[in-house]
């Protein structure tokens, strides 16, 4: 299991207007999948704009265990010569995934298709994340648990299957980590795997999958889900892939810069698939002035250059089948909810509660910490804000959660008496750039020891 390092406090002050362009890191998901299908074609993957944080380093560890040649060879730049599909080895030692559910469970998909055996671990936080909604569907594949932490959890031992069995698979919620590792499991199975999901989830998956030579199928499936047929055993083959600025970590400088007042802030380079921008639309909903200043693409994705002005918010209703699309974005939308003028509800969060802390639970705690009236109803989240009415000054406990801690963070830069996390350090996850980034707008922002 990974150790966590001593906790670093750290603390928010309220800021002048943030200024300036800045160009966030590479998209999480994007970075881990590269790696991965680097690992399973044949011939050389060259990733450029890798998300280079700790869990996506994870990741590459693990891709070199499993048989890959990945090397580092720039600033985000990486080489991988894979293994191809069936050709992976068998790890010698524990695979650590950190913090990372992505990774971790993606790789359980990966392994399940195989006849390799692997024990998959990570830190506290990781060992309380459910890993059964992965297994499910993998046992029925062909793989077999061989032993594993109470109620399904890490560390956990995986048997991969000798004949992978294609599978249909009805996803229990919408998750791409589900219906991800269904898919890479299925890349070994002879015929065809079909995953159904309900509500759409992120499609990266399905869209390296075609990108490195594999035959997907997408089909509409009823009013917001989809059916994804992948044809197994295919040769997937070494690409280039190039990664856009992650929309996930974008949401942190763009809440900053709408709750600043005066602030008028460039983002470069943000991907802008239509799966990851639910919190575009609920904050334009909200009032937010986010103007698209020039579109392009970049590794198949849509990414466009945006400029954000701090203004007047008012509070909305967020409906329940637009989570998927903003997920990871709930901690830092229900900031620019403190700072709009009434009522924010979201609805249908029960997936916050098992991310890499209880979500619903730690925002709602740190937001009470900063003096700001909120209450849970079911799996709603209901913020009561107002600009100019945030207290802050509190200590938001973050459960060793990178986006609680620099949602709170964001938090400190316009409460009146600032805001203190007790740990920054798993910012470094999926955001190491976080602070000095944050400092070149001018927020300001102080660590424990720097
Ligand atoms: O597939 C992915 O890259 C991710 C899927 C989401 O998780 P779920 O599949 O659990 O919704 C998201 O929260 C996570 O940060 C990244
Ligand atoms: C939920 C997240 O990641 P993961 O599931 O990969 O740990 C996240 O980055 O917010």
């Amino acid at each position: 299991m990974s150790a966590h390092s001593t906790p670093v406090p750290s603390a928010s002050r309220p800021s002048g207007p943030l200024r300036g362009a800045v160009r966030v890191p590479g998209d999480k998901s994007m970075s881990h999948r590269a790696l991965i299908f680097g690992l399973l074609s044949v011939g050389e993957t060259r990733v450029t704009g890798l998300l280079e944080g700790d869990d996506v380093l994870a990741t590459a560890a693990v891709a070199r265990a499993l048989g890959a040649d990945v090397v580092r060879t720039g600033q985000g730049a990486w080489t991988v010569r894979g293994v191809g599909v069936g050709g992976l080895v068998s790890p010698t030692e524990t695979l650590d995934f950190g913090n990372a559910g992505t990774g971790s469970r993606l790789m359980m998909g990966v392994v399940a298709g195989h006849p390799v055996t692997a024990t998959f671990d990570g830190d506290a936080s990781l060992r309380k994340r459910p890993m059964r909604r992965i297994i499910d569907p993998l046992l029925k594949m062909g793989a077999r648990v061989v032993s594993e932490a109470e109620g399904g959890r890490c560390p956990l031992t995986l048997e991969g299957a000798r004949e992978t069995v294609p599978v249909v698979y009805e996803t229990p919620v919408a998750s791409a980590q589900i219906k991800s590792a269904v898919l890479l499991a299925g890349l070994n199975a002879p015929g065809k795997t079909t995953v159904i999901e309900r509500e759409a989830s992120r499609d990266h998956t399905e869209r390296m999958l075609r990108h490195f030579g594999a035959t997907v199928e997408v089909e509409p499936y009823g009013e917001h889900g989809r059916k994804i047929t992948l044809t197994g055993q295919p040769e997937l083959t070494g690409s280039d892939i190039a990664i856009p600025a992650d929309p996930s970590s974008a949401a942190f400088p763009l809440v900053a810069a709408l709750i600043v007042p005066g602030s008028e802030i460039t983002l470069e380079g943000v991907m802008m698939n239509p799966l990851r921008t639910g919190l575009f639309t609920t904050l334009r909903d909200m009032g937010a002035d986010i103007d698209v200043v020039s579109q392009t693409s970049e590794g198949g994705e849509d990414v466009a250059t945006l400029r954000v002005r701090a203004g007047a918010l008012k509070g909305v209703d967020v409906p329940a089948e637009r989570a998927p699309s903003m997920i990871d974005e709930y901690p830092v939308l229900a900031v620019a909810a403190a700072f709009a003028e009434g009522e924010t509800r979201m609805r249908g969060l029960s997936e916050l509660r098992v991310k890499e802390s209880d979500r619903l639970a730690a925002i709602a705690d740190g937001l009470t910490a900063a003096g700001v009236a909120n209450r849970i109803e079911g799996d709603d989240l209901i913020v009561t804000g107002g600009a100019g009415r945030v207290r802050g000054g509190g200590v938001a406990a973050t459960h060793l959660d990178h986006r609680i801690a620099m949602s709170f963070l964001v938090l400190g830069l316009a409460a009146r008496e600032g805001m203190n996390i007790d740990d920054a350090a798993m910012i470094a996850t999926s955001f190491p750039a976080f602070t000095p980034l944050m400092r070149s707008l001018g927020a300001d922002i102080a660590m424990d020891g720097g």
